[in-house]
C-alpha cells in the first residue's frame, strides 16, 4: 500500500483556528470532510517549507510556521498516510479559497462540530484538551 507525506497547518489568529472543507473527491472517506490545510510534500523540500507553499497556492494566504504538533500514522482503504501537523499563526484572517469547498474560524473548544477526515481526529482531540 502506498504511503504519503502530508503536511497540515493549525493556523491560529485572534483565539480562533482555521478548518477548510475538501470538495467532492474519488475517495468517499474523505470527500468533503473537513482537514487542516496543506498537502503533500514535494521532493528536496523541508516539511516547513511545503507547509508555507501549500498555504500560498490554497489559501493566498503567508504563515509563520511556529511549531511541530504531532504525526499521525493513519491507514486509509487506498493509502496510508503520515499527516505532520505544526502549529502556525497568520498576520490576518483574509483568505482565498482555491481548492476547498468551505472553511471556518473556529475556537478550539468548537473544533469537534465538524465532519473531519479521519486521520485529523487525534489533532483534533490534541487540540480540545484542557492540557492544550
Ligand atoms: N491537506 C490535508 N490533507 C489531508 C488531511 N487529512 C487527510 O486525511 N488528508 C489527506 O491527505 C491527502 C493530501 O492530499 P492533498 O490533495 O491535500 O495534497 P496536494 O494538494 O499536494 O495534492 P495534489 O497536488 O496531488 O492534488 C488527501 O488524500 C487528503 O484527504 C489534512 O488535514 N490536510
Amino acid at each position: 500500500m502506498k504511503t504519503i507525506n502530508v503536511v497540515a497547518a493549525v493556523i491560529q489568529h485572534a483565539g480562533q483556528i482555521l478548518c477548510v472543507q475538501r470538495g467532492v473527491g474519488e475517495h468517499a472517506y474523505v470527500s468533503e470532510k473537513w482537514e487542516f490545510p496543506g498537502g503533500k510534500v514535494e521532493a528536496g523540500e523541508s516539511n516547513e517549507e511545503a507547509l508555507a507553499r501549500e498555504i500560498r497556492e490554497e489559501l493566498h494566504l503567508d504563515i509563520v510556521v511556529a511549531e511541530f504538533l504531532m504525526t499521525i500514522d493513519h491507514t486509509y482503504p487506498n493509502f496510508r498516510i503520515l499527516l505532520h501537523t505544526y502549529l502556525c499563526t497568520a498576520p490576518h484572517r483574509r483568505i482565498t479559497l482555491t481548492e476547498h469547498l468551505s472553511f471556518c474560524w473556529l475556537p478550539t473548544i468548537e473544533l469537534d462540530t465538524l465532519d473531519w477526515a479521519a486521520a485529523d481526529l487525534p489533532i483534533v482531540a490534541r487540540l480540545v484538551s484542557p492540557a492544550f
